[in-house]
């Protein structure tokens, strides 16, 4: 896929060292987002990623009547005058989510609401990702869907309305899918209840209650919501604690260069979120938790990591829906750590952004890596340095594109990564933080 943008990054001319504040969730910046304009009231919003991503969600509202004010140039707050749950209007043009899997997947169970009809694209890449996983359920619970391959790819076109409540049990751990469903059911006509086959991230449950609507989840992991008159915007601001999949790619870029001691600030630690930190510890690396506390109903805490200790492992299949945009870049800690690194259960990476098992072995062995594809994760011997002059591919995909750039630190000489520009999605400002620590990274054209 050719969206442009060449990096050039490694190796590390020293240690890293530096304290640093990545930007907002990209997860929670959707959901407050779709949850302030749902509402009734106004609802500020602070620490929003200003990512492609979450602006595309944030634009999809504004074609559906929200007026959305930036408080500031870099759309990080913003004030949303919500419309409450019946008073979006049907779009004059195409939604289009761009990268954005989470944004047309939650949208779905939002769109599978309204009384009117509404169409969903994307960008090459989400062109390509099944959407079936959201479709059916919505279907099943009223809503009209059509679309190429039965509805399973985008564009998607969707009519719906007042909807049927239903129990879904996932056949995917898959956030998106499980928050489709709950917003869909707070316009059922009765309590609509998901089960997932692992627990997945659970933003959606503990955002909803900030806007006055319950969501329970029961011992045995059913997770119910009931109908809802309306949604109210919350009286505080939403804050949004920093991204752990960003903050994530600077831990592991610290724990391969010598001498390193970076700090991570106020990152959120949901233990759904975390499965990264359980895989590094249980790789030897030194991380700390320092001033842990909370950003609204989520728990942060200041990561530190020191450098050394990588060692290969065998990551507990129960912990990969809790790293799993994380697996890119610890496939690198993997590729220059010590012994055998082994992922198994994770086909869902399959069918990310790009295909991100054969994404990282192509780019990975490219750079001299000892890789091999399992058809559900990988097997990875690491070596003491990757090869300098290498020319990858992170073939629009941003995690694959940040991955490599953080592997090269610790290559021989620099390597060429191209079609890099997609970094913009989730992460913008990566190449001067990724700096601002001493990593070695540009953008060819700033040379
Ligand atoms: O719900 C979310 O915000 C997300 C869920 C995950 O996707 P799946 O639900 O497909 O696992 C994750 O990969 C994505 O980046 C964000
Ligand atoms: C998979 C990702 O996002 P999405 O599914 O929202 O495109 C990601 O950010 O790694």
């Amino acid at each position: 896929m050719d969206v442009g943008g060449t990096l050039i990054a490694g190796p590390a001319m020293g240690p890293l060292n530096g304290t640093i504040t990545v930007p907002g969730d990209k997860s929670m910046s959707h959901r407050s987002v779709m949850l302030a304009s749902l509402a009734d009231g106004v609802t500020e919003i602070r620490g929003f990623l200003p990512g492609d991503d979450n602006v595309a969600t944030a634009r999809m509202f504004i074609d559906m009547g929200v007026d959305i004010e930036w408080l500031n140039d870099e759309k990080t707050s913003l004030r949303v005058h919500g419309v409450g749950l019946h008073g979006l209007k049907q779009p004059a043009k195409m939604l289009d989510a761009g990268n954005s899997g989470t944004c047309v997947r939650l949208m779905t169970g939002i769109l599978a609401g309204q009384p009117f009809e509404s169409t969903m694209t994307g960008d090459a890449s989400l062109c390509k990702r099944p959407m079936k996983r959201v479709v059916d359920p919505v279907r099943r619970m009223g809503a009209t869907v059509s679309g190429p391959d039965g509805g399973n790819l985008l564009p998607i076109t969707i009519s719906g309305g007042r909807l049927k409540a239903i129990h879904h049990i996932s056949e995917v751990a898959s956030a998106q899918v499980k928050s489709c469903v709950l917003l869909a059911g707070l316009y059922a006509d009765g309590i609509t209840r998901v089960n997932e086959p692992k627990p997945t991230r659970d933003h959606t449950e503990r955002m909803l209650p900030l806007f006055g609507q319950p969501v329970e989840a029961a011992a045995d992991g059913t997770i119910s919501i009931n109908p809802s008159d309306r949604l109210t915007a919350p009286s505080c601001v939403v804050d949004i604690p920093a991204d752990p999949s960003s903050a994530c790619f600077f831990a592991v870029a610290a724990s391969l260069v010598e001498g390193s001691d970076v700090t991570l600030k106020s990152i959120g630690i949901n233990p759904r979120r975390d499965g990264w930190r359980r895989v590094m510890n249980g790789m030897g690396v030194r991380l700390t938790l320092e001033h842990e506390g909370k950003v609204g109903e989520e728990p942060v805490a200041d990561v530190r990591v020191r450098s050394g200790g990588l060692h290969g492992m065998r990551v507990d299949p129960d912990d990969v829906p809790d790293a799993i945009d994380e697996f890119p870049v610890l496939f690198a800690a993997a590729a220059l750590a010590d012994g055998e690194f082994l992922l198994e259960e994770a086909e869902e990476l399959r069918v990310k952004e790009s295909d991100r098992i054969s994404a990282m072995a192509d780019a990975l062995r490219a750079a001299g890596a000892d890789i091999e594809e399992r058809p559900d994760g990988a097997v990875i011997r690491g070596l003491n340095n990757l090869k300098g002059g290498a020319e990858v591919d992170a073939l629009g995909d941003h995690r694959i594109a940040m991955a490599m750039a953080v592997a090269a630190q610790r290559a021989d000489g620099e390597i060429t990564i191209r079609n890099a520009a997609a970094i913009a999605t989730s992460f913008p400002n990566f190449v001067p933080l990724a700096q601002s620590i001493g990593m070695n990274v540009r953008w060819q054209d700033e040379e």
